[in-house]
């Protein structure tokens, strides 16, 4: 691939954005290699969490501002599509997902943070929306991914005034789960992989799919979903696994059945 690349390790389905001159802009040939990466993934059994990061000295500073000059109309609906496209199918792969943000988060590379489940930053990175000032608004998600994460107001304020905020002020208000220094980035996001990797993949599927259909619908349907799902879980292995490690005073050893 030309602009992503990819490595597994120990279970760890590792995405590199890979244009750091270009501060990991977004062009069309990254949205196609980063769907096939992430379908790869989701095929391989050996990956049980895959992580999204940048290469240099930036996570990624959006889609790629060169080519707007030439998009008409219907050209940028179709990269808006391709894009949004690709941001759904992050937040949908039956894995958890992490964006390791090491820079720059801004744009279209905040809107493929935000469809991750997990966002870990390094105490310099920077995120912003900063369409307005090109005069356009977010089209990879963002409108509606930033609004639910952290709530009407500050995600207007963010998308009406571009402005960058810090990690610090993004983890205060919901935006990342975790905020770390530099040179320990990498090792918190292979810890907090590691955790997820001791519980049931099965489980941590139908529990994001749970969480996901309750994020779209009314109150009752995503409280029907969690009981429906709730019974389903006690037709696997895993629920039996785990019930009796803990009778049986040991650690669980989940197959993902
Ligand atoms: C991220 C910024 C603030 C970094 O500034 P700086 O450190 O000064 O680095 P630059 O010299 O500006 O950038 C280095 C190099 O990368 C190119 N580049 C950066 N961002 C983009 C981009 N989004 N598209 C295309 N190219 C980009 C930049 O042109 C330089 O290339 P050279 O060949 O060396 O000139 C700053 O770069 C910045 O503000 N970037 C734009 C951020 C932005 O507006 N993002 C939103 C894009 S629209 C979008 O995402 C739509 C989807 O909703």
């Amino acid at each position: 691939m030309e602009t992503v690349d990819v490595k597994k390790d120990n279970g760890i389905g590792w995405v590199f954005l890979n244009r750091p001159d270009k501060l990991n802009a977004i062009n069309m040939k990254m949205i196609q290699e980063l769907l096939t990466a992430i379908k790869n993934y989701e095929e391989d059994n050996e990956v049980k969490v895959i992580v999204i990061t940048g290469r240099g000295k930036a996570f990624s500073a959006g889609a790629d501002i060169s080519q707007f000059k030439e998009l008409t109309p219907a050209g940028a609906w179709e990269l808006a599509r391709k894009g949004r496209e690709l941001m759904d199918y992050i937040e949908r792969v039956p894995k958890p997902t992490i964006a390791m943000i090491n820079g720059y988060a801004l744009g279209g590379g905040l809107e493929l943070a935000m469809a991750c489940d997990f966002r870990i930053a390094s105490e310099d990175a920077m995120f912003g929306l900063p369409e307005i000032n090109l005069g356009i608004y977010p089209g990879f998600g963002g409108t509606q991914r930033l609004l639910r994460l952290v709530g009407k107001t500050k995600a207007l304020e963010m998308m009406m005034t571009g402005d960058r905020i810090t990690a610090q002020e993004a983890e205060r208000i919901g935006l990342l789960n975790k905020v770390v220094p530099k040179e320990k980035l990498e090792e918190e996001t292979i810890k907090f992989a590691q955790k997820l990797m001791e519980k049931s993949p099965l489980i941590l599927s139908i529990l994001k799919s749970v969480v996901l259909y309750g994020n779209d619908a009314p109150l009752l349907d995503g409280l029907n979903m969690e009981s429906l799902g709730w019974g389903f879980v006690f037709s696997t292995n895993d629920q039996k696994e785990g019930v009796n490690a803990f009778l049986e005073k040991r650690k669980p050893n989940f197959q993902g059945k």
